[in-house]
């Protein structure tokens, strides 16, 4: 195996040859477990250490890394050593070509980092009971700003009727989402072969969505063995949380999947390029208002309120744009306030063990906050 399977391209190893000094490695970040940090360099996993650097230059959790990241890696210790045995410390991270992050709950850091260079998300939900048009479009604003192409996959299609199923698409078409749609029933294992046909060889993939919805199952169908726990469900099929993972894994078939702890809540950030992306039929309305400064509650000619009379654009839709929109709003106020409280308090440079304990849990959440 190659760095190439891996997901290596030509675009990575341009900022390699800059970034990357002689007697240094290329590797790429797969887990990162209780602070330390497994890389895989192509032919083995291997732990890599954060030295000191990072936990007084990095401000904010999008320097640390994250599962997905290209690294560069300093050796120490003899070079004829076997590199397994070696003593490995990240010198820097390469640029990421795409960012997957949400809104933190509880510390005051602004964002989670949940995984870097991801070419396709799989947005995973069980259509017998965890499917609304308005989460897909939070999934989709989130997806969308990362500049990652979004698929959904329906699971468990096992536990409704094919004309029900149909339905649920039908409503996705209605609110004009044109999202590539694949339905997998784990239990049967119908439809699996389309995803295992979906998945390319180098490229990287996530699975994201609530707990339950059946994430780890399909990984271990398509890892072939019971590599994560699952765990029994309610008769309705709905889940609880179950697993802690967040790992990067190469599959024999070639094609790379992480698979994220189920996630409840998600917290719109800096969206606004998603959310153009995501609404660009709302957006495009808007420019046909009569006045530029249109609000859309009562002035004349207004397009908005023409669509949502004719039914041309469908009120839910509509209420849901408003509802990410003013969350968006919110968090930047959050956000602008964050930003000051941090440069005041940054007047110190000494990172005090808690501190450094503290910025570790930012960069392996898993440990303290519950995910989901
Ligand atoms: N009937 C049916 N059950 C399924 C299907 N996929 C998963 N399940 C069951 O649903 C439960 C939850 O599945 P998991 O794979 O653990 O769900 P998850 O999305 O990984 O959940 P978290 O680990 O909490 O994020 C398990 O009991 C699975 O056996 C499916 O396609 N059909
Ligand atoms: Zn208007």
């Amino acid at each position: 195996m190659g760095l190439s399977e891996l997901g290596l391209d030509c675009w990575f190893e341009e900022h390699a040859q800059k970034l990357c000094g002689s007697g240094q490695s290329i590797a790429r970040v797969v887990a990162i477990d209780r602070g330390r940090i497994v890389v895989h360099d192509g032919a083995r996993e291997l732990s890599a250490e954060l030295l000191g650097k990072f936990f007084y230059a990095a401000e904010s959790a999008a320097r640390f890394p994250c599962v997905g990241d290209w690294v560069c890696l300093d050796h120490h210790g003899s070079e004829s050593d076997d590199p397994a045995s070696q003593f490995l410390s990240i010198h820097s991270i390469l640029p990421r070509r795409t960012l997957l992050k949400r809104k933190t709950v509880g510390y005051d850091e602004e964002f989670q980092i949940l995984a870097s260079n991801i070419d396709v998300a799989f947005i995973v939900m069980a259509c017998n009971y965890d499917f609304h048009v308005a989460k897909l479009e939070r999934f989709l604003v989130m997806i969308h700003e990362a500049h990652i192409r979004p698929v959904l996959l329906f699971t468990k299609t096992d536990l409704i009727a094919a004309d029900a199923l149909q339905q649920l698409i039908d409503n996705i078409r209605a609110a004009g989402i044109g999202i590539e749609i694949l339905c997998i029933s784990n239990s049967t294992g119908e439809g699996l072969d389309r995803v295992r046909r979906f998945i390319e060889a180098e490229k990287t993939y996530c699975l994201l969505g609530s707990s339950g919805v059946g994430k780890s199952t399909l990984m271990n169908r398509l890892i072939g063995e019971e590599t994560f726990a699952t765990q029994e469900v309610s008769e309705s099929g709905q889940g609880r949380h179950t697993t802690v993972r967040r790992h990067l894994i190469l599959l024999r078939q070639g094609g790379l999947v992480v698979d994220m702890p189920g996630m409840r809540e998600l917290a719109i950030s800096e969206v606004k390029e998603g959310i153009e992306e995501s609404f660009a039929d709302i957006i495009e309305l808007t420019q046909s208002c009569r006045f530029s400064n249109c609000t859309h509650h009562s002035e004349p000619g207004c397009a908005i309120l023409a669509a949502l009379k004719s039914g041309e654009l469908r009120s839910d839709h509509y209420k849901n744009y408003l509802k990410i929109q003013s969350e968006a709003r919110h968090h930047k106020k959050q956000t602008g306030y964050v930003e000051k409280r941090r440069k005041g308090k940054n007047a110190s440079r000494i990172a005090p063990s808690k501190t450094r304990q503290r910025k570790l849990r930012q960069i392996d959440p898993e440990q303290e906050e519950d995910a989901d």
